[in-house]
């Protein structure tokens, strides 16, 4: 079978590691070894039909295109060819040598070691070809590209250790050929009924044809005719169509199933978990095309990494284009599934030619909207469906304001923010429904900003907020700061940071407490002024605040500088940050900031200032310049008070 040309090579290490994790890992769900192998002939399929519409000749005069399944129970092997695009030399050493996506060595890291997870991220890897392992013990692989020679046909073997021999072989039809000789223990493999279900199980809805060998009854019948002696006739075959073979999207969705929808989804996505939610439209008029868009369940490891493959499917005329047409959505909803199927581009778009089309942004318009509306329609009436998808990715969807500013309301609606409402951890509060609690005479919807959740809810600004009963969101993902930038309002009412700016609680105070705050202020005007000269290094002002009720004092950044956690998260990435200081509020009610006002002692009344500025920047989240210095200070402070 081999040449002389045969050599020996190593697996890339990633796909070493991999092998082995998958065929371990994946045992309990290891049929779908033959998914993934239907899947890959449909591709190159695909493939095919598309390279063909420029060269017609790639055909060889058989544009019939088609997978077939062969078993033999005596050798126990069980093969799936296809005469789609096939394979080069060197495509089958990348392609099945290596394993091409970038973020491969961080994925391995998080596998975890529990099966159960490693499967689902596995999973989500979209380990494909591999899959056979888990089943055999050897595989092979003959495969010719279309359009070159016979003779240069290609072989491949492996045992799924460490190597792999790679080899010239004669071929005459195009296409590919895997043949799996089975492990012992999975005969079960070799039965027509067996093959017959996983078929329609995962592969119905694939567009090409899977035919297979069946067993012929009928004819058998015929010929043992009504000769009742004539006991025993040989089993005949029948060369059959065991899938229903037509695209899924194509068809109507009052005749498809949950179950085929779910398994359409696994087909296209390489995900093991079911999707959400989806939304198949037929869509005729100014725009035509079909669409077929999943939410997953979960989200994949490869989420936060930029350059991740993401986007739709693209068929042109049921033509198969290209997958991980990323134009098709915004950024923001790189998590979305599915398929768009077009009739108004043109058959030989490029990816080029999709960044600049004019019907492709009509696309992404209509597509956007469809895939909000139906985020809406899952949070409407599945509530705690929508939990689970905002769980996965809020994150994300906290992206849109800023990318999308056309559709901003429309996202301001899905966010869901933790707030002093429940304290809980859990981001389940709706601004709608923040704006249904809201106060008599509250103006505006309140959010403090942190690090951590629990940061935000032991913020020194939440005091008054808590005396007084209204409620605040509790922002701590890296997002939100960049979020409200972008957001501005909600129904009208505008969003306002309690940690900038003086606090205006407007109609939210009354008048009694209006004029005693006024005096206070007014009895404590020299104090501010000297905390003021003595910490003009460190902040731009000091004043007196009733937004405190427990604590001596707090920070507060100007209407129009940077939050805190935005200038600590770009001075993370290594940006520089606009210098502005803060204002220093103190809080007249508080028996420190009393006793600094009555301080007669000079260097006691320095210390003071010094502990209550560094307190603030401590509970702000700020961290402190001189720790050690604090600390000293503090300890004097005590033992001053021991006597
Ligand atoms: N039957 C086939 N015909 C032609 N090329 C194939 C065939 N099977 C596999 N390949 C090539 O090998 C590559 C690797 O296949 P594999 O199934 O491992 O991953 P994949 O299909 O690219 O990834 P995923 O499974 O996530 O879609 C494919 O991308 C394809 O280029």
């Amino acid at each position: 079978m081999t040449t002389a040309t045969t050599e020996k090579r190593e697996f890339q290490t990633e796909v070493k590691q991999l092998l082995h994790l998958m065929v371990h890992s994946l045992y309990s769900n290891k049929e779908i070894f033959l998914r993934e192998l239907i899947s890959n002939a449909s591709d190159a399929a695909d493939k095919l039909a598309f390279a063909a519409l420029e060269d017609d000749s790639l055909y060889e005069n058989d544009g019939d295109l088609r997978i077939r399944i062969d078993f033999d129970e005596k050798k126990k092997t069980l093969t799936v060819t296809d005469n789609g695009i096939g394979m080069t030399h060197d495509e089958v050493v990348s392609n099945l040598g290596t394993i091409a996506r970038s973020g491969t060595a961080e994925f391995l890291q998080q596998l975890s070691g529990d099966r159960q997870k490693d499967s689902r991220l596995i999973g989500q890897f979209g380990v494909g070809f591999y899959s056979a392992f888990i089943v055999a013990d050897k595989v092979e692989v003959r495969t010719r590209k279309a359009g070159m020679a016979p003779a240069e046909g290609v072989f491949w073997s492996s045992e799924g250790s460490g190597e792999f021999e790679v080899g010239q072989v004669e071929k005459a039809e195009r296409g590919t050929e895997v043949k799996l000789f089975l492990k012992k223990e999975e005969k079960e493999f070799l039965d027509e009924w067996r093959l017959r279900n996983l078929v329609s199980k995962y592969s119905d809805h694939i567009s090409v044809p899977v035919m297979m060998e069946v067993r012929d009854y009928e004819a058998e019948a015929a010929e043992k005719g009504d000769d009742e002696d004539k006991k025993k006739v040989e089993p005949k075959y029948k060369l059959e169509k065991i899938n229903t073979a037509t695209a899924l999207w194509t068809r109507d969705k009052s005749e498809i199933t949950e179950e085929e929808y779910q398994s359409f989804y696994k087909h296209i996505s390489h995900d093991f978990n079911e999707a959400l939610t989806w939304s198949h439209n037929r869509v005729e008029g100014k725009l035509n095309y079909t669409s077929l868009l999943y939410v997953p369940s979960k989200a994949p490891f490869d989420l936060w990494n930029r350059d991740a493959q993401r986007g739709l499917k693209l068929y042109v005329q049921r033509v198969f284009i290209m997958d991980d047409a990323e134009q098709f959505l915004p950024l923001y909803l790189r998590f979305m599934k599915g398929v768009i199927d077009s009739n108004d581009l043109s058959l030989n778009v490029s990816r080029e030619i999709l960044q600049n089309d004019k019907t492709v942004s009509s696309l992404k318009t209509a597509l956007t909207k469809r895939t909000l509306d139906m985020l809406e329609k899952m949070a409407k009436k599945k509530p705690e469906q929508y939990q689970q998808f905002w769980d996965e990715f809020g994150q994300v969807l906290k992206e849109g304001p800023a990318e999308d500013f056309a559709n901003r309301e429309k996202i301001a609606g899905l966010l869901r923010f933790a707030s002093t409402h429940t304290a809980d951890e859990t981001q389940n509060v709706a601004l709608k429904g923040y704006v249904e609690r809201m106060k008599e005479g509250q103006k505006a919807i309140y959010y403090v900003a942190a690090d951590s959740h629990n940061a935000a809810l032991g913020s020194p600004h939440l005091e008054v907020f808590r005396k007084k009963g209204i409620e605040v969101l509790l922002l701590s993902d890296r997002v939100d700061e960049w979020l409200m930038g972008h957001l501005n309002e909600f129904e009208d009412k505008p969003f306002q940071d309690i940690a900038k700016g003086e606090l205006d609680l407007g109609d939210l105070e009354d008048e009694e407490e209006k004029k005693k705050h006024e005096e206070t202020d007014k009895a404590f005007e020299s104090l501010t002024a000297q905390i003021a000269k003595e910490l003009e290094d460190d902040v731009k002002d000091v004043r007196t605040t009733h937004r405190l009720t427990d604590s001596p004092a707090c920070l507060v950044v100007g209407e129009h500088d940077m939050g805190a956690q935005m200038q600590r998260l770009l001075e993370a990435a290594g940006q520089q940050v606009p210098a502005s200081k803060p204002t220093l509020e103190i809080n007249p009610e508080h028996p420190l900031v009393q006793r600094l006002n009555s301080e007669t002692d000079e260097a006691r009344s320095r210390e003071l200032i010094s502990v209550i500025y560094e307190q603030a920047r401590l509970a702000g989240g700020d961290g402190l310049k001189d720790p050690a210095a604090y600390v000293k200070r503090i300890n004097k402070l005590l033992l001053d008070l021991a006597g």
